[in-house]
């Protein structure tokens, strides 16, 4: 059964007296124990739609979808006290920009300590307990590659570099044990190593663990090697869904294949220094959506029909929301 459910997940900003569609009836599961990559270009909408599922979206955005479920309850209407137990116990969010997800005024080693759950926490007098917060912190650093975990744990969020920041909103994940990590970018900006650092640590706790994990991101290199499967995302719309190994080699929508294309480490057909193909144009704004499919001014492959958004289509566990894919012209 899928931990993560969402189905026709509708999100309206206001705008100018108006209200304009940031997400359009996006569809998106994760399963138990599966890696999901989440990619998009940049403004394509995956922020909003994991800021949807923890339940911090503005109260005057509208927010509508036949279905949003973690373990198969709603979270379109829960109430604070389950939101914040389902957020505290099972899932888990590593947000994109730690200083602004951190609390300011309380050290990090008090705020990864205030991560643990108390039914994760030994000891029946609260030295002990006290002692054993401190343990599973500083273990869980170590875990997520830093050594001086008393520099760390003393510090202030803004006394530390973004790198340690991420790894902190790591370590705050980890310390809950929960059944979902939803990873919003959590590479982004990193140097090499640290960024293979952490997708092995993810990768670990994936296999040991069973963790769920949903990684959000636009880099298709770091993603590769660690999902199962993949969802694209395009200017709020999904377009395409499925296993990694198919999208690779068989991507349907000209989006997917153009985002392939476009990533150096995918063509190993290419003569060295070629051009890279990309699509021309750029990601529209939310002020100028084209009608219809989003994609269909920069798609090669765009056709009157385009103007009506493609229904989503299924072949086995694969699915895509294009009128005219590719591969499929002789059906
Ligand atoms: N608070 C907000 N008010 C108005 N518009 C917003 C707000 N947050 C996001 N948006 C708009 O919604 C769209 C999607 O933004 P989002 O941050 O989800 O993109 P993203 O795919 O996560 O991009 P990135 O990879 O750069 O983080 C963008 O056009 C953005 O400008």
């Amino acid at each position: 059964m899928a931990l993560l459910d969402i189905k026709n997940l509708t999100l309206e900003i206001p705008h100018e007296g108006d209200y304009i569609r940031a997400l359009d009836k996006v569809n998106l599961s994760v399963n138990e124990g599966e890696v999901r990559a989440l990619v998009g270009e940049s403004g394509s909408g995956k922020s909003l739609i994991v800021s949807a599922v923890s339940g911090s979206i503005p109260k005057h955005w509208r927010i509508t979808a036949d279905r949003m479920t973690w373990n198969g309850e709603s979270l379109l209407n829960l109430s604070k006290s389950r939101r914040l137990q389902i957020m505290n116990e099972d899932i888990a969010i590593v947000f994109q920009n730690p200083l602004s997800s951190l609390d300011p005024s309380v050290t990090l080693g008090e705020q990864i300590q205030e991560s643990i759950p108390s039914r994760l926490v030994d000891g029946k007098w609260f030295w002990q307990r006290n002692a054993s917060r401190r343990q599973t912190t500083i273990k869980t650093l170590h875990k997520v590659g830093i050594r001086a975990h008393g520099d760390v744990m003393r510090a202030y969020p803004h006394e530390m570099p973004y790198d340690v920041g991420q790894r902190v909103m790591l370590a705050m994940a980890l310390v809950a044990q929960p059944k979902i990590i939803i990873a919003d970018d959590p590479t982004r900006g990193m140097e090499t190593t640290t960024k293979t650092q952490i997708l092995k640590l993810l990768t670990r706790l994936n296999k040991t663990r069973s963790v769920a994990i949903l990684f959000v991101s636009h880099d298709l290199l770091a993603i590769s090697s660690m999902a199962d499967t993949m969802t694209v995302l395009y200017c709020g719309q999904t377009v395409e869904s499925g296993k990694m190994k198919h999208l690779r080699k068989r991507p349907l929508h000209p989006y997917t294949k153009a985002l392939i294309d476009s990533a150096p480490s995918f063509r190993n057909d290419l003569p060295p220094k070629s051009m890279l193909p990309n699509l021309g144009g750029s990601i529209p704004t939310l002020q100028h959506l084209p009608i219809g499919c989003r994609l269909g001014p920069r798609c090669p492959r765009a056709q009157k029909a385009c103007v009506n958004v493609p229904g989503i289509r299924h072949i086995h566990d694969h699915t895509y929301s294009c009128h005219y894919p590719l591969h499929r012209d002789k059906r």
